[in-house]
């Protein structure tokens, strides 16, 4: 049984980046269903075609025979599931292009971790605005691609709007060493991934400028609390940021070396400021100004994401902004 009936059982994933090779490689080694990774790049083909690898995004890594990789959009057409692996700023402009291409009973799945920078909006409705779709799920949680392309064992957990289609795109995507648990908390899930970036920002500020590992504990569980206040406003579960989606990916983001977040943050701390810094490269620096910003429409209290987010704007410094944190007003835990 495929998870969209008018369509063909294929899974087709767009963005050729770390990400997206490794979603595509565990979903064509389980053997499930035909898989192909969707690249805008001919000399990934290529690559393909004589290494057997995607070096550019995952260097060193075999992928499996079976997948195929193509640089023709026209390979959408039918495919069941469509995996949407670009990063969070990239997903609107990518959906409004190959809209043409992607079929009304497809299943789209965001596997992207962020917020909408300009307008603050969540990536499931900027997909469905320019798929002219509803219903698309969103894939999240802790996972580093090479440890998943690695075949490393791996729990990640998919949304949709239902828990039996959620339940379904799990079955079709989840292999022998990738385990998807289903969710009907879109909301909760694809929050608990933005937000967790940007404090997995604030762990390597911690780290960089040396404030120690009773800092980062306070940090991770102060950090959840904001979480789960953030995703209660926005209309989502307050408890699915204690899952893998949360607190999961929290928990690695903020201790694994291996997080572009958590090294962005070191930096930030190591030299104090966001002076000389570039902020485009990391997912949580994007989302930490307008989850500050929609925070406060919303009436949220979010002093670490604020913190975060004028440290990146260069509003503030580090020694400034924690010496803040830390003459707030004591609070019942
Ligand atoms: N790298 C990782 O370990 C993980 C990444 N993620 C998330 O996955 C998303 C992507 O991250 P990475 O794969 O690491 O980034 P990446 O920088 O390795 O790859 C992004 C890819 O998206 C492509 N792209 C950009 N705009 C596009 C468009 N309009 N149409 C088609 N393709 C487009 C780029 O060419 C590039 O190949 C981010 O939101 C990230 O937070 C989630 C879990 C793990
Ligand atoms: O989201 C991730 C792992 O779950 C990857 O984190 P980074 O984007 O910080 O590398």
């Amino acid at each position: 049984m495929t998870a969209a009936s008018a369509q063909d059982n294929r899974i087709v994933v767009v963005g050729s980046g770390a990400f997206g090779t490794a979603l595509a490689a565990v979903a064509a080694a389980s053997g499930k269903a035909a898989v192909t990774l969707l690249t805008r790049r001919e000399s990934i083909v290529e690559d393909f075609k004589q290494t057997g690898r995607n070096d550019s995004a995952l260097p060193g890594i075999d992928l499996p025979e079976r997948l195929t990789v193509s640089d023709d959009p026209t390979v959408l057409e039918g495919a069941g599931i469509v995996l949407f692996a670009m990063p969070s700023q990239a997903q609107r402009e990518a959906a409004r292009s190959l809209h043409g291409f992607i079929g009304k009973g497809a299943d789209v799945v965001i596997c992207a971790k962020g917020i909408e920078r300009v307008s603050g909006r969540l990536l499931t409705d900027v997909v469905e605005e320019e798929l002219h779709l509803q219903n698309v799920a969103v894939l999240s949680g802790p996972g580093f691609a090479a440890d998943i392309a690695k075949g490393l064992p791996t729990a990640m957990v998919i949304a949709a709007n239902g828990i039996e289609r959620a339940s379904l795109l799990a079955e079709a995507l989840s292999g022998a060493t990738f385990r998807l648990y289903p969710s009907a908390d879109r909301i909760g899930v694809q929050l608990g991934g933005a937000l967790k970036n940007v404090l997995a920002i604030a762990c390597g500020i911690v780290e960089g400028a040396g404030l120690g590992d009773s800092a980062r504990a306070a940090l991770i569980s102060r950090g959840l609390a904001e979480m789960s206040r953030f995703v209660a406003a926005r209309g989502g579960e307050a408890d699915t940021v204690r899952g893998l989606s949360g607190l999961g990916d929290l928990v690695l983001t903020a201790t694994s070396h291996q997080s572009r977040n958590l090294r962005y943050g070191i930096a930030l701390g190591a030299s104090g400021s966001a002076k000389g810094q570039t902020r485009e490269l990391v997912e949580g620096a994007f989302a930490a100004s307008v989850a500050a910003d929609v925070a406060r429409q919303l009436g949220v209290d979010m002093p670490l994401t604020e913190a975060v987010a004028a440290i990146i704007d260069g509003k503030t410094d580090v020694k400034t902004a924690l010496e803040q944190l830390m003459s707030r007003p004591i609070t019942q835990e």
